[in-house]
């Protein structure tokens, strides 16, 4: 049976994330991969990606196409990227994103500061054989997560991988690359 994915498409690294999901998922005929900007494209999805980006935007836009009450009653599982770790959230240090509270955790923003605000990085993720090359851009981290959502890997500024259930959230960018590891964890673990 095919696996169908959307991927939040208002603003952010929708392609990338896209291109992904299709690479991991080409060995599932019949599965489907497209963009969601409207609440009538969630209809069916078992699981939907919400890309890096801008999370106030993304934020303002969710509102502006009336997606929010549908995206937080989205049955799915979640796969949250970077400024979509921060609308995963249920706190954040911004009261600009009124964030999903999709997954029980506060993230604070930009929190590598205006110095040093990219890096790549060999990370140790649980449940990983080997370190993820992750790639972190003017990135959040948790700063703590409640019950049910479990940490997956560390930084020293915070939290940066996340599992609740079917749920992921990473502070980097697992679509870029060609390390399909994380989203292959996070399709077995829809369990379809
Ligand atoms: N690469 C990214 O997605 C950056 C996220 C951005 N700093 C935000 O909070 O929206």
């Amino acid at each position: 049976m095919g696996v169908k994915v959307g991927v939040l498409a208002l603003q952010g690294d929708v392609a990338e994330h896209i291109a992904a999901f299709r690479e991991a998922l080409i060995d599932r005929p019949g599965s489907t991969v497209g963009p969601v900007r409207h609440a009538e494209d969630l209809a069916d999805l078992d699981a939907l990606a919400i890309p890096g980006g801008e999370s106030t935007t993304i934020s303002r836009l969710i509102e502006k196409n009336g997606l929010y009450e549908p995206l937080v009653g989205f049955e799915g599982g979640i796969f949250a990227t970077c400024a979509g770790m921060v609308l995963a959230a249920d706190r954040v240090d911004d009261p600009r994103v009124r964030t999903l509270a999709l997954i029980p955790m506060h993230v604070a923003r930009n929190a590598f500061g205006r110095q040093v605000d990219s890096r790549e990085t060999l990370l140790d993720v649980a449940g990983l054989a080997e370190p993820f090359r992750a790639v972190f851009i003017r990135a959040p981290v948790a700063t703590e997560v409640g019950p049910g959502a479990e940490v997956l890997a560390r930084i020293p500024e915070g939290i940066a991988a996340v599992r609740c259930g079917r749920h992921m959230a990473f502070a980097f960018h697992p679509e870029l690359g060609e390390d399909l590891r994380l989203h292959r964890t996070f399709l077995e673990g829809l369990g379809i």
